[in-house]
């Protein structure tokens, strides 16, 4: 059976289930299996001919022993996947010889998240009933979480919901998807502040124990290990379309908090022959810089028009340093002590070159992110939203040698980011049907200092919790 252990080294031997209800490790550190599961080449042709959601059960199983059955996840994937607009859950798309685009917004909000997000509210739905408890799941979100995770969990009635936005610095279309789902259990929180800050504040709760305890706090942010095994889903989807473990691939994956891109490396650690992962961001670059030299670097948090990427401080890349510093935690935790106190840290030269054998990083400017935008709705017909093409401006720095497929992750719907599309290539994207009335709908939202006693307050006081 998986186990887990936290990055920092202060928990081992934890199973599914408190990971998944957990969240962030109590040491502060991030869930990870203490091994991968394994698939030989052999397992990976078998999984060639399965649906999405039998590839789901398929990859997710050795990591849920103990708490979900392979019927039990087959059962929870097919209802979720089957909710998806395409057919194909995640279509692939050819843009050029070794280009291609994953489709990864075809769920009920339009962007990735909800791969995982639908899954999790599933298995929060089978636990808790399991075990009587009610949680309080606590997110920052720069617009495409919080869109999940409020559709996906609103009136459910063991979870309530507190969601932490920047004010004023997600779209339109990303707030409103949050702010007019007007359920008892949801609480959206527009915080004077960047996503850092939001993310800051989560992590702050996660630990204040006697808060944390009081609420019986959780989270669906990519900090909780569940989210990180349902999106490695997709890179096995992709991959085995496009000819593994016959033939590598290579992705390029636009990155803000490196949940994404970390799913990819999860899935390469399973045994699924990725070539190369490449690592895109917007002008918040910290991630971008590391991959040139080795310092992981805060800097401030600038406004883009994509601005789920607004991120500077990438949690999940703690996970990555887990693997860089050849599991040794001591290691991250001074890291991580350094990074806190000065906003940067180094890693030495050996662990850089190891990494980045597999690992490339580049970024993309507004410009070459408009010009990307319009070139390719120029070239191949398709409208792409901007972190979309952030992605597609950066695989094109770092294509894989001839033949290796590059699969770029689409990962939001152009109509989430209207104006940004619009301005740059002269198209308005339409919302789909179901999202036809979105812009009149009343909204429901507080506002916030950047405090932690003010938040926490306003979550106790707002589900009346003693
Ligand atoms: C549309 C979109 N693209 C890319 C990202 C970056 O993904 P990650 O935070 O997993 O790196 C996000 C935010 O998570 C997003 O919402
Ligand atoms: N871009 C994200 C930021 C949070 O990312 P997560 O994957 O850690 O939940 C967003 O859209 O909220």
């Amino acid at each position: 059976m998986t186990g887990y252990k936290s990055t920092r080294g202060g928990i081992d031997g934890r199973d599914f289930e408190s990971v998944l209800l957990a969240g962030l490790a109590e040491d502060g550190g991030l869930f990870v299996p203490a091994a991968w599961p394994r698939f030989s080449a052999a397992d990976l042709r078998r999984m060639r001919a399965m649906t999405y959601p039998e590839l789901a059960a398929e990859v997710l199983a050795p990591f849920t022993e103990g708490c979900f059955t392979r019927a039990d996840l087959l059962e929870m994937a097919s209802a979720v996947y089957g909710r998806f607009d395409h057919p194909a859950v995640a279509p692939l798309k050819q843009l050029d010889t070794d280009l291609w685009l994953l489709e990864l917004f075809h769920g009920p909000t339009l962007a990735f998240k909800d791969f995982a997000m639908q899954l999790l509210a599933e298995m929060f739905d089978r636990v808790l009933t399991r075990r009587g408890e009610t949680i309080t799941i606590v997110g920052a979100t720069s617009g495409d979480t919080g869109a999940a995770a409020v559709q996906a969990f609103a009136g459910k009635s063991q979870v309530r919901v507190a969601m932490l936005h920047p004010e004023g610095r997600i779209s339109p279309v990303q707030r409103r998807q949050m702010t007019t789902i007007l359920a008892d259990n949801v609480l959206n929180i527009a915080l004077a502040g960047t996503f850092d800050d939001c993310q800051d504040l989560v992590k702050a709760m996660f630990a204040d124990q006697p808060f944390r305890t009081r609420i019986n706090m959780s989270a669906v942010n990519s900090i909780n290990w569940a989210r990180i095994a349902a999106q490695s889903v997709y890179y096995f989807w992709a991959a085995l379309r496009l000819g593994a473990p016959d033939r590598p691939s290579a992705f390029c994956v636009p990155t803000g908090n490196f949940g994404n891109v970390y799913a990819g490396w999860a899935a390469r650690q399973m045994g699924l022959p990725i070539e190369q992962l490449t690592v895109a961001t917007n002008a918040n670059d910290i991630l971008a810089r590391f991959f040139e030299g080795g310092v992981y670097a805060k800097d401030g948090v600038v406004p883009t028009m994509s601005p789920s990427m607004d991120i500077q401080v990438a949690s999940n890349f703690e996970r990555l340093l887990l693997d860089l510093e050849g599991n040794d935690a001591g290691g991250v935790r001074r890291r991580m002590a350094s990074f806190a106190q000065s906003g940067e840290f180094e890693v030495d030269h050996g662990s850089l070159e190891r990494v980045s054998t597999f690992m490339k990083g580049g970024s993309a400017s507004e410009r070459a992110t408009a010009a990307m935008i319009a070139n390719t709705h120029e070239r191949t017909g398709e409208l792409v939203d901007p972190h979309t093409a952030v992605a597609l401006h950066v695989a094109e720095l770092h294509m894989p040698p001839k033949g290796v497929p590059m699969i770029s992750l689409s990962t939001a719907h152009p109509a989430k980011f209207p104006d940004a599309v619009a301005t740059a290539s002269g198209i308005h994207p339409a919302l789909p049907p179901r999202y036809a009335h979105l812009m009149d709908l009343p909204e429901s939202t507080v506002t916030a200092g950047n405090d932690l006693r003010e938040v926490e307050t306003l979550i106790t006081e707002r589900f009346s919790i003693s």
